[in-house]
């Protein structure tokens, strides 16, 4: 090898995008060059504007563009090929740069901005030499769009903004002044999509709406790297810090396999600095749908692991609220890093963890098998038929004792006197208490006859147990700092259980943190010991889909000073965020700790087709719209590319709806009136093998289609009108409660789709669509 090659991120995702024929070149152009950079069939050349980038032929019509990024510690020539073009593409107009921000190389071609906006700018492209003279065919050919009408003289969209003030922001030199001359937001959309990483966040946020302080703090200073004086002409070091992938001989598989894989390479870096950044404490990502909270928190075990001493224990757990998320990290985690270091990671799911602690602590005879809250609603509807007690309903002194007895681990009636109950919207005097304790109290006991718990019980309990074993370790290793490190053979908590008592594990990483209960929380403070890097928890209280408000202070889990947000959505079109987040816009949200949190800066750079909300007359009526809706997009996913190949529709498309039994609805009358098969969302993953995924709301948290359907959303349904509206005058705190709960499961669900949402429903729509 005479040099390395590396290849820019912007010229990978384009190159996935190329016909096969173009990969399988570009592959054997690669092992060409990296043997011999001169070779003359390669034409390697400068271009004639910046002299740092350099053309060499792929074949007669595709050419790589390369910087020459200097000589790497081992002697050897590095070049970064920043794209592939077709050689009418290739102008003198093409510049490198260094980002004054980032410090990472960044490729410019002003050939993607819009013909309009150029005109304005006063700039003509003009075709390479090289390419001029070398061929026959004559025309330079323009790539941009076609020449415009003459347009009406209209105020440029980023008006507020100077120069300067992009400079600022990290705006690329050679794209400011047309930053500046942009117009309308198709205009804007078009410089972004050729634009460079930050360049194309900065002005996504100022054309949202962002103010410059807002973008400098939310876009640039994350993204900001410490750079020496020089660094501007400095390639090399530009390299390091710059998002490649090193070209080797594994290059044809990455492209053959798609941009699926560039997750696993390539953080933005936000993302990247909340991934490698030390913590003194317990640290918290949050950020809207599709921004990257779990591939950070892959990334964060990913890297935790591979600093861990080799050793045969697994000292860091990844968990998770839901059983087939877990086992998603778990796939997700095997394509990240080798079979020795992911057999360091324990991965499980929350309830799963309870269920090991309560199983290693079991008495025996002192078995509980778990019941769902429906069934545990029924044991306390006969405790409160037997005691004739009709001040309060099952449902209400069931959700005193999930948030108030449980969520405050309170164990007895003194406790219970004193125990806060904000936002519980009925208040209870103290005899009232005192017969609600007695009633309760009644309750767990019969529960407790019978051999059942309820999952929030088991957590509870897990919770304890946890708790006991962390007091434990701390005492004896005060113990032992008293008698300053020596045998605490004399000592009363000698016994061998409580000489080798450790913390379970050495780092704690949470995904979909905000639907934990304080129980959870609190189970998994006393598993690890306090201290560095102790905890990294991933969530977006906009999609707490249960009804379990946390504040982490109050569980020891201290996160102030180390929390950061991620903006940028790698999911969802714009066009799809828009509508969803008006879902939310009128609630408020808490930040899993004593603040709020907002979707402000959430943003993408992806574009597709607006939303559909679509009124149908009856429920035939709209099956039979959502079957032909469902075809078409089928028809769109198996069209067959350029070369040929059809893709497999299966999992690409789902149907969302609000209930189980709407679920077996849809699915049914799908497959059998329309032949659409069909796949039921389960706590397992996808059962039936159909094309089509149909599930309820819960079941999609974390999820991702291409295409999504939301179907019934009606008013009565979104929410449950005849379930919840008794709580608007016995409890309105809870009304309000179940509303936002409600609100949030349509916000998770609009938010799985990656580019095509359509929402239906018949009757009156729900009051929560933004129609
Ligand atoms: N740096 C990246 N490069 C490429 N793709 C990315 C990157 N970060 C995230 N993605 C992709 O964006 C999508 C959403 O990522 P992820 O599931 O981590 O988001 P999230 O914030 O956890 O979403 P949600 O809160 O909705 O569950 C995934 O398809 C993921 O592969």
């Amino acid at each position: 090898m005479t040099a390395r090659l590396s290849l820019y991120q912007k010229a990978e995702n384009e190159l996935y995008k190329m016909d096969s024929s173009v990969k399988t070149k570009f592959y054997d152009f690669c092992h060409l060059f990296r043997n011999d950079p001169d070779h003359p069939k390669l034409d390697l050349k400068p271009l004639k504007g910046d002299g740092r980038i350099f053309r060499a032929k792929i074949d007669p019509s595709y050419r790589a563009l390369l910087a020459r990024a200097g000589v790497g510690p081992d002697g050897v020539q590095q070049w970064l090929v920043v794209a592939v073009r077709h050689r009418r593409h290739v102008y003198e107009e093409l510049s490198v740069a260094i980002n004054r921000i980032t410090g990472e190389i960044e490729f410019v071609d002003l050939g993607v901005v819009g013909q309009s906006v150029l005109k304005r700018a006063g700039i003509a492209l003009t075709l390479d030499p090289a390419e001029r003279d070398a061929h026959t065919e004559p025309k330079p050919e323009p790539s941009a769009a076609p020449e415009p009408m003459l347009e009406p003289a209209s105020e440029p969209l980023l008006a507020s903004c100077t120069a300067e003030n992009l400079r600022s922001l990290g705006v690329v030199e050679a794209l400011i002044d047309l930053a500046l001359q942009v117009t309308t937001d198709e205009e804007l959309d078009q410089l972004v999509a050729g634009a460079p990483p930050l360049t194309a966040e900065v002005l996504t946020g100022l054309g949202a709406g962002m103010s410059v302080e807002e973008v400098e703090r939310e876009i640039t200073r994350p993204a900001a790297a410490e750079l020496e004086p020089g660094y501007e002409d400095d390639m090399a070091a530009a390299l390091t810090r710059t998002a490649v992938t090193t070209v080797d001989d594994d290059v044809r598989h990455v492209l053959a396999e798609g941009d699926f894989r560039a997750w696993k390479v390539y953080l933005h870096p936000t993302q990247r600095k909340i991934v490698e950044r030390g913590y003194k404490g317990p640290a918290r990502v949050s950020g809207g749908p599709g921004t990257g909270k779990t591939i950070v928190a892959l990334h964060r075990t990913a890297r935790l692991a591979a600093e861990l001493p080799h050793g045969h224990n697994k000292p860091i757990l990844l968990t998770t609220y839901t059983k087939n998320l877990t086992a998603d990290l778990r796939s997700r985690l095997s394509s990240l890093i080798p079979p020795e270091l992911i057999a360091r990671v324990d991965i499980k799911h929350i309830d799963q963890l309870a269920q090991n602690i309560l199983n290693e602590n079991k008495a025996a005879g002192a078995q509980r098998s778990l019941i769902n809250d429906d069934q545990a609603l029924d044991t306390l509807r006969e405790v409160l038929f037997e005691h004739d007690e009709q001040r309060w309903d099952a449902e209400f002194l069931f959700d005193e004792w999930e948030q108030i007895v449980l969520g405050q681990s309170v164990t007895s009636r003194q406790d219970y006197f004193k125990a806060r109950r904000a936002g519980m919207g009925r208040p209870l005097s103290r005899p009232e208490r005192a017969a609600v304790w007695k009633l309760l109290d009644q309750f767990t006991l019969r529960l407790n006859g019978i051999g059942r718990e309820t999952w929030a019980q088991a957590a509870e309990r897990a919770a304890r147990y946890e708790i006991e074993r962390d007091r434990k370790i701390r005492l004896r290793a005060e113990r032992k700092d008293e008698v300053g490190g020596g045998d605490l053979i004399h000592l009363d908590d000698n016994s061998s259980a409580v000489r080798y008592l450790r913390h379970r594990y050495q780092h704690v990483v949470v995904d979909e943190a905000q639907d934990l209960s304080s129980a959870h929380w609190k189970m998994l403070r006393a598993m690890v010991a306090a201290g560095d890097n102790d905890m990294f928890i991933a969530g977006d209280t906009h999609q707490r889909i249960y009804d379990r408000q946390v504040t982490l202070s109050t569980v020891g889990i201290n996160i102030r000073g180390r929390s950061s947000k991620l903006t940028l959505s790698y999911r969802t079109t714009q066009e799809i965020l828009d509508q969803a987040a008006k879902v939310v816009r009128a609630e408020s949200y808490d930040d899993l700790d004593d603040g709020t949190e907002n979707l402000k800066g959430y943003h993408s750079l992806l574009r597709g087709p607006t939303p559909e909300f679509v009124a149908c007359m009856d429920w035939e009526d709209e099956i039979s719209q959502l079957a032909a809706a469902l075809k078409q997009w089928r028809a769109e996913i198996t069209r067959p590319t350029d070369e040929g190949t059809v893709r497999d529709p299966s999992g690409t498309m789902a149907v969302c709806v609000a209930d189980g039994e709407m679920a077996g609805r849809v699915a049914a009358d799908l497959q059998i009136k329309h032949g659409i098969t069909t796949a039921i969302l389960t706590k397992e993953g996808p059962q039936g093998g159909g094309e089509v995924h149909v599930g309820t709301m819960h079941r999609f948290k974390g999820l991702e289609y291409q295409k999504l359907a939301v179907v019934g959303a009606s008013d009565g349904i979104l929410p449950r009108t005849g379930l919840i509206e008794k709580y608007a005058t016995t409890d309105p705190k809870r009304y309000e409660r179940e509303l936002k709960k409600c609100r949030n499961q349509l916000f998770v669900a609009a938010t799985r789709a990656r580019d095509a949402l359509r929402v239906s429903w018949h009757g009156t729509a729900s009051p929560f669509l933004p129609v």
